[in-house]
């Protein structure tokens, strides 16, 4: 009898001691449930059953109950206001969407119950519903979306979208940031109203003309090891994914640039730090895409949750060093009277380090900005870097006009760093430069809540109110694919950026960086470092594309990217 007892005790304490995490992650859980539930109201609850104990237990009754609540929880004055604004949101967009076009929705899950589950499915879907809602002859230029309750009006045509873009009111970013601010607050990209105001103003000055010269000397340096590193691959015959090179460049370059540091992450150094960045981006997708992981307890029980945490940590804790670190230099040199000119880098730090007391900035604030231009500033640049690559291995005949145009600027000069005069000259490769940002555009949405009603003009009905407090969301690939401003546009076909073209162009058809007030801070910054970056490459290299465009599809993540990467054959334009 005592054996059979001791075997279950034995077993029971193996269960409880595998399973400790587990009930670790389940009592963290719960905390953090504890106190976000502070913020909403509820029916009441027991331990043990929780509300259960309070539900009805015959249908009609439970139905009333459940009408209370909603009365209740919703709509009273000390309710959470967002439901208030929820409820009234979706009774107009009901009635308003009635006059425009969309996917079909179901109850619960909306519109996203018809979605394909697989990205390429999912691309395919996009594109069809943007030619359909955007290019038909009776298209209005918008479509309705239902993300589960949510009423969503995408935005397919340049003339719309400008009516938003050129708004002053209409500056508020919608939810879809949230998970991006637990990681670079509330800076430049994701606040709103005044602090953007000041923000913006202050940060201008770090896009200044002068200050991108100085950053262009990065770029050359940099540019130079990422082709010495590709040398290494150049052998005619092999194939190989070129887009993790062209990130490591670029994250190079930003923590240069924004920190004033070195992190070598293209001869393998910092893995630490570069790899959180990465499993930072990777995890905000993920967070984005399935709205399952917006219930935090789901979301931590998945166990994304604490390795977001933790990732988010590494890098931050990396900035705040960064800065700590910085500011004890710059505070010694000051005392010290010294101006060590040769090793002076003006990195966008240095210039909030200098603004920080003028503008009663934190060193959090700081550190807020420069983990925003660390977002912001290299996965952008990478994608548009390696989508032109990808589309001249692609299209021999304009790879060779390319090279052309380099051979005039630098002869058989193959180590020579560009200079400005030798980028002015270099129109061609800028041409081909843009028309991927139009193909491709590395941040293919971006999305707004309103917080002022728009009216949009129909070609047939009266005009389609979008109220304030909806979300809206700019389809900026289908806005540049409008057949009125390009005449082939699904092709990549550069003389869309010739000077005849460009000036007889519509300004709001091409809108890579956005537009108006909130427009891309960094567009002149991107454009020159993809310049001088892949200036370096077709100078050095002949490149061949191992996939086509359109078969392999470019999918949207954090940014645009192609889906099996960018395979590519690298062989020597010099004789070494
Ligand atoms: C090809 C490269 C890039 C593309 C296509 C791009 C595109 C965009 C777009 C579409 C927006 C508007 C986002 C929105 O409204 O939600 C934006 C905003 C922004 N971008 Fe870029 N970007 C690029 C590179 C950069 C770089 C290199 C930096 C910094 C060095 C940068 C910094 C920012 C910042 C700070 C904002 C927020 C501006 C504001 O709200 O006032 N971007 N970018």
């Amino acid at each position: 009898m005592i054996l059979p007892i001791l075997l279950i005790l034995t077993y029971l304490i193996y269960k409880i001691i595998c399973s400790r995490d587990k009930l670790l992650e389940l009592h963290k859980i719960r905390r953090i449930c504890i106190e976000e539930f502070k913020k909403f109201q509820g029916p009441p609850y027991v331990p043990i059953f929780g509300s259960t104990w309070y539900f009805s237990r015959d249908a009609v009754g439970l139905e009333r109950q459940r009408l209370g609540w909603q009365r209740d929880f919703a709509w009273s004055a000390d309710s959470c206001g967002l439901m208030k604004v929820w409820f009234e949101v979706r009774a107009i967009c009901k009635i308003e969407f009635e006059k425009i076009r969309g996917p079909p929705s179901v109850p619960v899950f909306g519109s996203t119950w018809y979605f394909k589950r697989d990205p390429v499915g999912l691309a395919r879907q996009g594109q069809g519903w943007s030619l359909d809602y955007g290019c038909s002859a009776d298209a209005s230029g918008l479509a309705k979306f239902w993300m589960g309750p949510l009423p969503i009006a995408a935005i397919l045509h340049g003339n719309i979208a400008k009516q938003i873009f050129d708004s002053s009111e209409n500056i508020t970013k919608s939810s879809q940031y949230n998970k991006v601010r637990e990681w670079i607050g509330d800076g430049l990209l994701v606040s709103t109203n005044e602090k953007w105001r000041s923000r913006r103003k202050l940060l201008t000055h770090a896009f200044h003309f002068k200050v991108l010269q100085q950053y262009q000397k990065i770029f050359c340096v940099q540019g130079k090891v990422l082709t010495d590193v590709l040398q290494l691959r150049a052998n005619g015959k092999v194939a190989f994914d070129i887009l993790p090179y062209i990130k490591r460049c670029t994250l190079d370059i930003i923590c240069e640039t924004a920190m004033g540091v070195s992190i070598g992450s293209q001869r393998g150094s910092n893995d630490k730090y570069v790899s959180s960045v990465k499993r930072v981006s990777e995890l905000i997708w993920k967070y984005e895409t399935y709205p399952i992981n917006w219930f935090k307890p789901f979301w931590y029980l998945s166990g994304r949750g604490y390795e977001f945490d933790k990732n988010v940590k590494i890098s931050t804790d990396f900035t705040r060093n960064v800065i700590e670190k910085r500011k004890l230099e710059l505070e010694n040199r000051n005392k010290e009277n010294q101006k060590d000119e040769e090793n002076e880098k003006l990195a966008f730090l240095d210039l909030l380090l200098q603004a920080q007391k003028e503008q009663n900035l934190s060193d959090e604030d700081i550190r807020e900005e420069v983990d925003t231009f660390m977002f912001e500033g290299h996965d952008t640049t990478s994608s548009g870097i390696t989508f032109t690559i990808w589309f001249l291995g692609q299209n021999p005949e304009y790879q060779q006009k390319v090279q052309d145009e380099l051979d005039e600027i630098f002869g058989e000069d193959f180590e020579r760093a560009p200079t400005s005069e030798d980028l002015k000259r270099m129109v061609y490769l800028e041409q081909c430069i843009k028309e991927t940002l139009r193909i491709t555009p590395p941040v293919p949405f971006v999305s707004r809540r309103l917080t002022e009603d728009v009216y949009v003009p129909h070609p047939t009905k009266s005009p389609v109110r979008l109220p304030a407090g909806m979300s809206i969301l700019i389809n900026i690939i289908a806005i540049m694919k409008d057949p009125r401003h390009f005449e082939r546009p699904h092709e990549f076909f550069p003389d869309h950026f010739d000077p005849i073209r460009t000036a007889q162009r519509e300004a709001f058809a091409y809108v890579p960086f956005s537009a108006g007030p909130r427009n891309c801070i960094g567009q002149k910054f991107a454009l020159l470092e993809e310049k001088i970056l892949l200036s370096w490459i077709f100078r050095r290299f002949i490149v061949e594309s191992q996939t086509k465009f359109p078969d392999e599809i470019p999918i949207a993540e954090l940014v645009l990217k192609p889906l099996n990467g960018t395979s590519v054959i690298l062989k020597n334009r010099q004789k070494l």
